[in-house]
Parts: C-alpha cells; structure tokens; sequence
C-alpha cells in the first residue's frame, strides 16, 4: 500500500510519518491504517487542521452550516474542523446512543454491519453539511450518512475525510463530493 503523489506538501509527510499499520486488524484481511497519533501532538495536530481547513475551503467555498461526524472517530476531528469553519458540529451515533426522536440508516461496512442514526431535529431543512470521517474505506460509512442527510433535509456540501484507502473503491459508494488528504493506492 502506497500514498499516493508522496505529498508535495512538507505539512502532510509531517503528518503521516505518524500513521501506522496493523495487519489483520480487527479481521482477518483487513490492512487497518491508525491516524489516532496524530491527536498526541499538538503541533501535528494543528498542523492536520490547518491543512484540512485550506482543503475544506478550496473544494467546498461555497456556505457551511453544520459539520456532521460519524462516530467514533469523526467525533474527534469534526468539532475542531466545525470550529475553525466557524459552524455547528452534529453527531452521527451508532444505534442506542441518542435519546428522542431519530432518524437511522443501516449499512455495511469494510468489516461489518451497522446503524447510524441523528437526532431528527439537529439537521434543519435546506442546512449545509459537511460530513467528515477519519477513513474511507468501502464507502458505507458515509452513503449512509449521506442518506441520514437526506432523510431531514438537509443538502449534502460534500464529505471530508483524513485517509482514503483507495484500494477499497470507497468512491463508488460515497457520495460524489469527497476531498481526502491522504489517499492510499
Ligand atoms: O468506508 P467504510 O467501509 O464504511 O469504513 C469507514 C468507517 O469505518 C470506521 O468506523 P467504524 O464503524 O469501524 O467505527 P469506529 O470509528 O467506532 O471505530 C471508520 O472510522 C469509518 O467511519
Ligand atoms: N482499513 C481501515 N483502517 C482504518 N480504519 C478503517 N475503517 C474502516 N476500514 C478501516
């Protein structure tokens, strides 16, 4: 597995000489790339937003209203994107996680089945959202948040993630807008 265009960007190879790789895991033929390092350093940390935001702001320009991010790990890069963009951060949870009124989808992903589901009021009719994740793989992940968009109204701006493992054909799946920083061949 390669990245592809080693990044031009000195900010990027910074980043990703942190990532790690783990055969195997959690299944059998499963290649699992681990960006969580990067939240142990500040500075690469910083650096990852900063990136993320200038990539964010050129493929999306137009307005933004909420980020949505997928649980578990959108959870930990959507707020600080939602932040500097300066909009609202919703959660996309797994099933049993979110109380009152929900709209739920289920999908498959790379090594699984599963649910997501929103709260029905957190997305308002005709808001802007950006749905970010940490890794596209098959690409379940995020048609079925996409289809959660949908589902309250919402328009879909498009869909941010940090990794995508292009190997898996995530983009057949995801929904058509995607930038991804790190895409592995
Ligand atoms: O493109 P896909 O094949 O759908 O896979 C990508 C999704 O899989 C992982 O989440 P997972 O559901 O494993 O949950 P976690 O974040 O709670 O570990 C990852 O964080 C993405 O959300
Ligand atoms: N191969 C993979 N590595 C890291 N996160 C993932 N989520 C789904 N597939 C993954």
């Amino acid at each position: 597995m390669s990245l592809e265009k080693e990044s031009e960007d000195p900010r990027l190879t910074a980043i990703s000489a942190c990532f790690t790789v783990h055969q195997d895991f959690p299944k059998k033929g499963v290649s699992f790339r681990n960006i969580l390092p990067v939240l142990r350093d500040p500075k690469l940390f910083k650096l990852l937003n900063d990136v993320s935001v200038e990539r964010i702001h050129a493929k999306f320009p137009g307005k933004i209203d909420l980020v949505a991010g997928l649980e578990a790990r959108g959870f930990l890069f959507g707020p600080s994107l939602a932040d500097r963009l300066g909009c609202g951060f919703v959660p996309i949870r797994k099933p049993g996680k979110l109380p009152g009124k929900l709209v739920s989808v289920d999908y498959e992903k790379e090594y699984g089945k599963d649910v997501l589901e929103v709260e029905e009021d957190a997305i308002k009719p005709g808001s802007r959202v950006l749905l970010v994740d940490d890794v596209l793989a098959t690409g379940g992940s995020l048609a079925a948040a996409a289809e959660l968009v949908r589902k309250c109204g919402g328009t879909l701006v498009g869909s941010f993630v940090v990794v995508e493992m292009a190997f898996l054909n995530g983009r057949k799946k995801a929904p058509d807008a995607l930038e991804a920083l790190f895409i592995y061949t």
